[in-house]
């Protein structure tokens, strides 16, 4: 039987990015199918991811693996030919997926610092910038996360590089000012084709969150 890859997916979505970018890197053919998800989910994306409702679902001949970063180390271990994203050092992996989980842990104050305004915003900003300082500060002079290679906190973090145009436009906040180490390190990811083929156009995603953020001001 032909393998079969399906990748239910939204093109905005930074966890989604972390998929995609994880089979590029891999060279995997993989069906890629956008879900309306803030309108009408899909059969298949109910049916596939009961508990969350969320998209990415990685579908593999049958078999659905949900949220992001377990896709992505079920992708590193099911396709492990080609450029490994985790490391094998148990302990560095340990490092690897504390990083990961610290992106997790303040992409929800990314969010707020996009789509709330006054003294909410303020906070936001504040601590989202300091939550990229410290990953920058992970990152050091490396060029990246795991030393030379590009791997699995790279994969992770890179899709939130996609929103700091908006976070400029939206909350008056320069990334390129307050991290510029970070900054240059997402140059640097963009130049890989997995990369630059999974992120969309950094105004499109801005349009995209001003509509979001008119939608949720309060009437
Ligand atoms: N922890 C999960 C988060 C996925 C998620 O929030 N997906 C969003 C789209 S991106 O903002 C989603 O599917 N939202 C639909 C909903 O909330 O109903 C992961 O890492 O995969």
């Amino acid at each position: 039987m032909a393998e079969e890859v399906i990748l239910l997916d939204f093109w905005a979505s930074p966890f989604g990015m972390r998929a995609r970018i994880a089979l590029r890197e891999k060279c995997v053919d993989f069906d890629l199918r956008e879900e309306e998800l803030l309108s009408n989910k899909s059969p298949l994306l109910l049916e596939t991811n009961p508990v969350h409702e969320k998209i990415p679902v990685l579908i593999h001949n049958g078999k659905a693996v949900c949220e992001s970063l377990v896709i992505v180390q079920y992708i590193d271990e099911t396709w492990a030919r080609e450029s490994p994203l985790l490391p094998s050092d148990p302990y560095e992996r340990a490092r690897a997926k504390f990083w990961a989980d610290y992106v997790d842990k303040i992409f929800p104050v990314g969010r707020t610092a996009w789509l709330s305004t006054g003294d909410t915003q303020e906070a936001a900003k504040k601590e989202y910038i300091e939550g990229l300082k410290s990953l920058e500060g992970e990152l050091g002079d490396k060029a990246y996360f795991g030393g030379e290679r590009f791997g699995y906190v790279d994969v992770s973090l890179i899709p939130l590089s996609n929103s700091f145009y908006a976070l400029e436009k939206l909350a008056n906040c320069s990334v390129a000012e307050e991290c510029p180490k970070l900054v240059k390190w997402a140059e640097r990811c963009m130049q890989r084709e997995s990369v630059a083929k999974s992120l969309p156009d950094q105004h499109k995603v801005y349009e995209f969150l001003l509509v979001l953020k008119k939608k949720l001001q309060p009437h």
